[in-house]
């Protein structure tokens, strides 16, 4: 199997990394919030009060600073309820304009508070956006600091000299918008410093809310650490913005943040402009002709929606053999390439993007004429999403599905690819809470390198990371800390040694007593110096910054190790940290069987015997409009026939691929493992024990898996027989 985008954000939680040493060397010294702005003196009902001149002043922040005419949607509503006090969820679907919801207010604090009187200058506070998209919150930024609008991000491409003066702006009053990753949350100093921003933190505004949800379908676990954050900072009020949320989503979100009922602003996500349209077949093969005379026929910006890496490339080929003008995107390519992709297809008009999900987050671009899915997609959500990109002009584009038998296996390989075996799960945890952790007092610091867990334990990043935000927030025996570097190593410019040398501050001397030279590289390990020493670990960590930013050394922090504060009494028996292990586990597999619930649930939309359009708008809680039953522009409306989901025939047991997967692989301590193997499913083990090169690697992937809620699981039980117990 391929390598699949399963995460549209595109964002590694590795990047982070690059900023410890920066947020390590944070000074900490910003003003703290004055009282005078200690507003919850005030009674709720003051509070809340709209002022007569918000949405005046909103209104021309509109036309002025973004050149627009007229709110859209319920904008206007939404702003103005934050602007009284309130906080809001906002479901618009994609492109319905989010941004500006908290935009428009981070501006109107401070115009609001002139003329209330209530704060001097420089005591507005300011509006942090929390947001997964790094790439996506630096276009808003260039865009709002083109506009004149002091904004900024906190994000591992940053240099430090950027990062100081954020910093600066942030000490004298002058930032409106602050935006960060949710990974940043994990970082104390930065908490420490949103607690104490000057004017305090107006609004918390909540990007891609659906995260939070762990019935979404693109739950994220650091997503719930921010309702706590929200709480520890003392955010005046929140907005929670997301383009997909069922009604339980959006129920969830507001329960999190304590947002009311008439908090919620949904508006429809129908689009009477949208075609959509569903074909099916037994065998893939017989699809592709079908595909080529449908864009022969419908020429235009067109995105072609794959599930796998490799499927981009070869559909892409294949479509360029027949003449048409194609290119393939995914999460795997260069940064400088996808850029370059991205702005081809915005700047032309006959390009076929063929791509995996990775591609169309912020892609505004009003005249995609055809969105096609030839894979089934994983929910109603990210299909709802990604034919929301097509037709923003409000011109007829079509949205076709290609369904057939062979693919219903990807899918349920996507589903089941993130569930770890249940050893690898209690090995992990009991890895975590190991005899040493669970000697720590209250406070005490466990530190793991994830990158060895995940190849250890057989266990994907995103996986691992559920297990620490599980133990963090369900079980509440730990938090997560800022990480620390491990090992710090150096290159030396000519001016290092005579610098080094006349430099007596404490850092100074860690760092010419305690750096060893080998043939190219200086090494430096800071915990053995600063403990010598006597000294915070920070001061060397920040000297070794300012001689890098300063271009005296070229600095390689390395060995990422997660550090985590033990916030209870730890389980002290091995049947205590087991009984957390599984509780761990019995969530996941339930988040297992709900990712093959979602695509099923996306199948039954187009094969089912109703409207497409009143089916999908009904999942988000809402109809179509004016009482209408059918939308005149789907299959089932063209045609009154449903769609046949064809499978292909049963497979015969084949005990020739089962015995050579058993010959092949020596492993003999994990059913789940082997069965992977058999099923063609990549994990750090499989790619650890070289497997997928291997001949066996896949070669039961016509088989079941397992029979879903059945104690028969062909597969995996036939190897559980092979496995010592
Ligand atoms: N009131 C308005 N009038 C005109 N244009 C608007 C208005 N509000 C937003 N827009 C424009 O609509 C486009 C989409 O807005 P925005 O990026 O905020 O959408 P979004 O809801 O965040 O979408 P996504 O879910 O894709 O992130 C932008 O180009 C924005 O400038």
């Amino acid at each position: 199997m391929g390598d699949i985008d399963d995460d549209d954000f595109g964002f590694s939680s590795g990047d982070e990394a690059d900023i410890i040493a920066l947020a390590d060397s944070f000074d900490g010294n910003s003003k703290k919030r004055k009282a005078s702005d200690n507003d919850d003196d005030l009674p709720p009902t003051k509070r809340l009060a709209i002022h007569p001149q918000s949405l005046t002043l909103a209104t021309s922040i509109l036309t002025q600073k973004f050149g627009m005419k007229a709110f859209r949607l319920k904008q206007e509503q939404v702003i103005t309820r934050i602007l009284g006090g309130g906080s809001a969820a906002v479901v618009f679907p994609t492109g319905g304009g989010k941004s500006l919801c908290y935009q428009i207010p981070a501006l109107v604090f401070s115009e609001l508070d002139k003329l209330a009187n209530t704060r001097g200058d420089g005591e507005s506070g300011i509006t942090l956006v929390v947001s997964p998209l790094i790439a996506l919150m630096k276009d808003q930024v260039d865009a709002l600091v083109k506009r004149g609008i002091k904004a900024a991000t906190f994000d591992s491409t940053k240099t430090r000299k950027e990062y100081l003066h954020t910093c600066d702006m942030l000490r004298n009053g002058e930032l409106k918008l602050l935006y960060c990753a949710p990974e940043r949350l994990n970082n104390e100093g930065f908490v420490e410093q949103m607690k104490n921003v000057r004017g305090g933190i107006r609004l918390l505004a909540v990007d891609e809310a659906h995260c939070i949800s762990e019935w979404g379908h693109a739950f994220r676990p650091d997503y719930l650490k921010i309702a706590r954050f929200y709480q520890e900072i003392q955010a005046e009020r929140v907005v929670c913005l997301t383009a997909t949320a069922t009604p339980r989503v959006a129920k969830d979100i507001c329960r999190t943040f304590g947002i009311n009922d008439d908090g919620l602003f949904r508006t429809s996500t129908y689009r009477s402009n949208l075609k959509l349209v569903a074909e099916s077949s037994k065998m893939k093969k017989d699809l592709y002709p079908r595909l080529f005379s449908f864009l022969k026929a419908h020429p235009g910006p067109t995105i072609v929606y794959v599930t796998l890496q490799k499927q981009t490339e070869d559909l892409a080929a294949k479509l360029r053999s027949k003449g048409f003008k194609a290119r393939a995107f995914h999460a795997g390519m260069e940064t400088p390439v996808k850029m370059e992709l991205q702005d081809e297809f915005m700047r032309v008009n006959d390009l076929i993007m063929v791509a995996t999900i990775a591609f169309g987050m912020g892609i505004d671009k009003a005249n995609i004429r055809n969105v096609v899915h030839f894979n089934i997609p994983s929910s109603l959500e990210s299909y709802s999403q990604e034919i929301g990109r097509a037709g923003r002009d409000g011109k007829t584009s079509h949205c076709v599905f290609y369904v057939c038998g062979e693919d219903l296996h990807l899918r349920e390989m996507f589903a089941r690819g993130d569930l770890p075996s249940r050893k690898s799960v209690r090995d992990t945890v009991a890895n975590i809470f190991d005899s040493e952790s669970i000697r720590l007092p209250i406070e005490g610091e466990i530190k793991r390198n994830q990158n060895s867990q995940q190849k250890d334990f057989d266990i994907r990043s995103t996986t691992l990371m559920n297990i620490y935000a599980q133990l963090e927030i369900t079980h509440n025996l730990i938090r997560a800390t800022t990480p620390i570097y491990t090992k710090y190593q150096y290159k030396v410019t000519p001016q290092y040694n005579s610098i080094i040398a006349s430099d007596e501050s404490q850092a100074g001397c860690a760092v010419k007593e305690y750096a060893k030279k080998a043939s190219t590289w200086y090494h430096l390990d800071v915990d053995t110096a600063a403990a010598r020493l006597g000294i915070p670990r920070v001061e060397i960590v920040k000297k070794l910054s300012d001689l890098d930013q300063n271009k005296i050394i070229e600095l390689k922090p390395a060995g990422v190790l997660n550090v985590y504060k033990v916030t209870q009494p730890l389980p002290k028996t091995k049947a205590g940290i087991q009984k957390v292990a599984d509780a761990i586990y019995s969530i996941m597999e339930k988040r297992e069987e709900e990712a093959l619930f979602r695509a099923d649930q996306m199948l039954q939309l187009i094969t089912g015997k109703s409207c497409f359009s009143r089916a999908l708008a009904q999942h988000f809680g809402d109809d179509l409009p004016d009482g209408k039953s059918e939308c005149g522009h789907c299959t089932w409306c063209m045609t009154h026939t449903a769609v046949e989901q064809e499978e292909p025939p049963p497979v015969p047991w084949n005990q020739k691929a089962f015995d050579a997967i058993l010959k092949a692989v020596p492993v003999r301590d994990d059913a789940r493992l082997l069965a992977r193997i058999a099923f063609g499913i990549s994990s750090p083990r499989v790619t650890a024990l070289k497997m997928p090169r291997d001949p066996v690697f896949g070669s039961m992937e016509d088989h079941e898996f397992m029979v879903r809620g059945s104690a028969a699981d062909p597969m995996l039980v036939e190897f559980a027989n092979f496995v010592s117990k």
